[in-house]
C-alpha cells in the first residue's frame, strides 16, 4: 500500500544526481562589493590592510580578490542549487547553511570568467534533519586552471527520517578526516579581533549573489523561526577570514590555503563579531562570537601557506 506520507528523501536519487556545467564572469566591482559585505574597511576608510580589497590603492593596478570572494561561486551556479536535485523535498524556509569548506588553488584574478562543476559530495539523514553537501569546483575558463573547491553543507530541518535501516543513511564522497569539528583549545587565544556588523549588513551581502529571503525578509525569517532576518553563514565566515588576515598574515589575502568553518548559531545583522585565534603551526584555529549574546557562532580552522611572522 502507498505510504500517505512520502519519504522526503530518494537516497538513491539524489546522489545519482548530475549538474551540468555552468559558467559565469565577474568583474572588480563584485570584488569590492563583496569585500564591503564582509566589513572591510568599515571600522576606517583609510585601513592600510584592506583599501587594496575596495580600491586601487597608491596606483594599485587591480583590486585584490578576499579568499572567501571564492565562496561566492556557487551561489553563480543558476542549474546547481539543492533545489534542483531530484528527490529531495524540503521547505526551503527552513534550509541552514551548517559547514563550509574550501580550498584556495591560486589567487583569485580581480576580474574573469569561471566554470563550475558541481557534485553532490555527501548525504546524510540526522533523523530531525537531512544534511546535503555540494562541492564546487571552478576554473578558470579560458586556461582550465584550477582556483578553488568549495564544499558546502547544507542542512535542511524538518526532511530527514528517510533512512530504511539502521545506522541511518550516511554517504560521502571525501576524506571523513578532512573536515572534522575542530576543538578549540582551552588556553588563551594568541589573537582576539573585534568587529561589529552593521544593521544593513545582510542587505548589502546579499548584493554579491546569496539572495536567500531568509536574509532580508521578516515574514520568512519568523517563520524559519528566528526574530528577524539573520546574517548569512558565509558573511559571518567572511568576517571571520579576513579578521585572521588581518591581524595574522598582514593583510595579504593570497597567504590562505584552505578554510573550514561550522556554523553552529545564527547571527542577527548589528551584532558584535569577536573572533579568538589559535596559531598551531601554519593551522590557525578559530572561534568566532557574538559579544551581545556571549554566543559561539562559528568555529573552524585557516591553513595558511606559511607560518606567520608578524605576531
Ligand atoms: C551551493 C551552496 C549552497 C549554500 C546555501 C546556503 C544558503 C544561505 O543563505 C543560508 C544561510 O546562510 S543560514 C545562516 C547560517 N547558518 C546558521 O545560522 C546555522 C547555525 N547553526 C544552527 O542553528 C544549528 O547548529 C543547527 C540548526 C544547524 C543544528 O542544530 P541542532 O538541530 O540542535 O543539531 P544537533 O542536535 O546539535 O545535531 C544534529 C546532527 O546534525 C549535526 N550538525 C549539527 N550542527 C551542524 C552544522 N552546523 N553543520 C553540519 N552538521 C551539523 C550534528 O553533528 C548531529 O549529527 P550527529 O548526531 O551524527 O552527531
Amino acid at each position: 500500500m502507498a505510504s500517505s506520507n512520502p519519504s522526503p528523501v530518494d537516497p538513491e536519487l539524489v546522489i545519482s544526481h548530475k549538474f551540468p556545467e555552468t559558467s559565469f564572469s565577474y568583474t572588480e566591482r563584485d570584488v569590492a562589493l563583496y569585500a564591503l559585505g564582509v566589513g572591510a574597511c568599515a571600522g576606517d576608510a583609510l585601513d592600510e590592510k584592506e583599501l587594496k580589497y575596495v580600491y586601487h590603492r597608491d596606483g594599485q593596478r587591480f583590486i585584490q580578490a578576499l579568499p572567501t570572494f571564492g565562496a561566492l561561486f556557487p551561489f553563480q551556479n543558476k542549474k546547481g542549487q539543492v533545489d534542483d536535485v531530484p528527490g529531495m523535498q524540503f521547505d526551503q524556509r527552513l534550509l541552514l547553511h551548517g559547514q563550509q569548506y574550501m580550498e584556495i588553488y591560486r589567487p583569485f584574478p580581480s576580474s574573469g570568467s569561471i566554470l563550475n562543476k558541481i557534485a553532490i559530495a555527501g548525504l546524510h539523514d540526522k533523523g530531525k534533519a537531512t544534511i546535503i553537501e555540494i562541492e564546487t569546483t571552478s576554473y578558470i575558463k579560458e586556461s582550465g586552471e584550477a582556483l578553488c573547491m568549495n564544499r558546502s553543507t547544507i542542512y535542511l530541518r524538518g526532511a530527514g527520517g528517510f533512512s530504511k535501516s539502521s545506522p541511518p543513511y550516511s554517504y560521502i564522497t571525501y576524506p571523513a578526516n578532512q573536515v572534522s569539528r575542530v576543538s578549540v583549545p582551552k588556553y588563551k587565544p594568541s589573537v582576539v579581533y573585534e568587529d561589529r556588523t552593521h544593521q544593513s549588513q545582510a542587505l548589502l551581502y546579499r548584493l554579491s549573489g546569496d539572495y536567500n529571503p531568509l536574509h532580508s525578509d521578516p515574514m520568512i525569517a519568523q517563520v524559519a523561526g528566528f526574530t528577524r532576518p539573520i546574517l548569512h553563514g558565509l558573511c559571518t565566515l567572511g568576517y571571520a577570514v579576513r579578521a585572521i588576515i588581518k591581524s595574522l598574515c598582514n593583510g595579504e589575502p593570497t597567504a590562505v590555503k584552505s578554510i573550514f568553518g561550522r556554523f553552529l548559531l545564527h547571527v542577527y545583522p548589528g551584532e558584535t563579531l569577536v573572533t579568538e585565534m589559535w596559531l598551531e603551526g601554519p593551522r590557525v584555529i578559530y572561534q568566532t562570537k557574538v559579544k551581545e549574546r556571549n554566543r559561539a557562532v562559528l568555529s573552524g580552522y585557516v591553513l595558511l601557506k606559511h607560518i606567520p611572522s608578524s605576531l
